[in-house]
């Protein structure tokens, strides 16, 4: 029988506000319905807002070129093929500190509802952008500095608990290369005398402020008190905390990587960087950045490797 006010169908799953993406401004924004929101420029796939409760978790300087000229100081840029000033004698050589993938053009692969993942769980809890670089996209004097044929795939997963950011490296070519990558992420705290970076554990570190000596951290705790720039390698636990007042800021959590570098640049490094601003912004910043960067990863031809981190607000 039909009648004229027919109540709506209810459909099992779908109905409900849904994350949503758009593009604008060269950046990728997601929004999920509780309001948390990541945005991700294409330049250098580098997330620059990260929003949980309403409250931003990253630190990005007032001065950040974010129109393409330089990598951004602050956001979370991807350190790729190789950390820091390079070794002469290595293939990555020629390149840049930090190598090329901060400061390239990614392109937008598009979102989907996350089904793989720590964080995803399908439907409106999670949604995931994915973004790509390969060696076509690179100008024709990087090609020439680091001539082998890769293929990389960033990919931001924002959940309701947390974010997730992933880098997965593929060798699409007929040769073997090695690489190093970092996630060099800026994190905001409201003051960093008043933080310490836990979960170190007794780990091994090249101290780049002492002459790149080789420590071992001796204590549960790292109190920032000074310029800090410090490389961990093989870290057995998988999470390191920043802990602001005796309470958890955020958890980073290692995925398929053991390393992480722990900066700080304090007053005299902050004031000689021209696009570190305010010039006391280091009161509110800490990078805890994960990656593999002890040594080199090799890859040889149609092999892949993925590591990353997966992150916990307690904003
Ligand atoms: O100024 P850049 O190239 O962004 O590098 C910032 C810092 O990045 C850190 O990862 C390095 O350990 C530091 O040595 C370096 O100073």
């Amino acid at each position: 029988m039909e009648r004229s006010n027919k109540p709506a169908p209810i459909s099992a799953s779908g109905t409900g506000p849904q994350p949503n993406v758009h593009l604008e401004q060269g950046r990728a924004i997601a929004r999920l319905p509780s309001g948390d929101s990541v945005e991700v420029l294409l330049y250098g796939a580098t997330v620059i807002s990260w929003k949980s409760n309403g409250k931003e978790n990253i630190w990005v300087s007032d001065a950040a070129k974010l129109d393409g000229s330089k990598p951004v100081r602050g956001g979370i840029p991807i350190v790729f093929p190789c950390f820091g000033p390079p070794p002469k004698d290595h293939a990555t050589g020629k390149l840049p500190q930090h190598g090329f993938g901060r400061n390239s053009h990614w392109e937008y692969l598009g979102s989907s509802s996350s089904e793989s993942g720590a964080l995803a769980k399908g439907g409106d809890d999670s949604i995931k952008l994915d973004f790509g670089l390969s060696h076509q996209q690179l100008s024709e004097d990087t090609k020439k500095a680091w001539p082998y044929e890769f293929g990389l795939v960033y990919s931001v997963t924002l959940a309701k608990d947390g974010l997730q950011t992933m880098l997965n490296v593929t060798n699409q070519g007929k040769e073997a290369f090695e690489f190093q990558m970092l996630l060099h992420s800026y994190w905001r705290v409201d003051d960093v005398t008043r933080c310490t970076v836990n979960g170190l554990g007794s780990a091994t570190y090249i101290d780049k402020v002492l002459d790149a000596k080789e420590q071992q951290q001796s204590t549960p705790e790292l109190r920032i008190t000074g310029e800090v720039d410090r490389v961990y390698k093989s870290i057995k636990q998988d999470i390191t905390s920043i802990v602001q007042d005796g309470k958890s800021r955020l958890d980073v959590q290692r995925d398929r990587i053991v390393d992480s570098v722990i900066w700080n640049p304090w007053i005299e490094k902050a004031k000689g960087m021209g696009d570190f601003e305010p010039n006391d912004g280091y009161k509110n910043m800490i990078c805890v950045e994960v990656g593999a960067v002890d040594g080199w990863q090799k890859l040889e031809p149609g092999e892949t490797f993925e590591g990353g981190q997966i992150l916990k607000s307690h904003l």
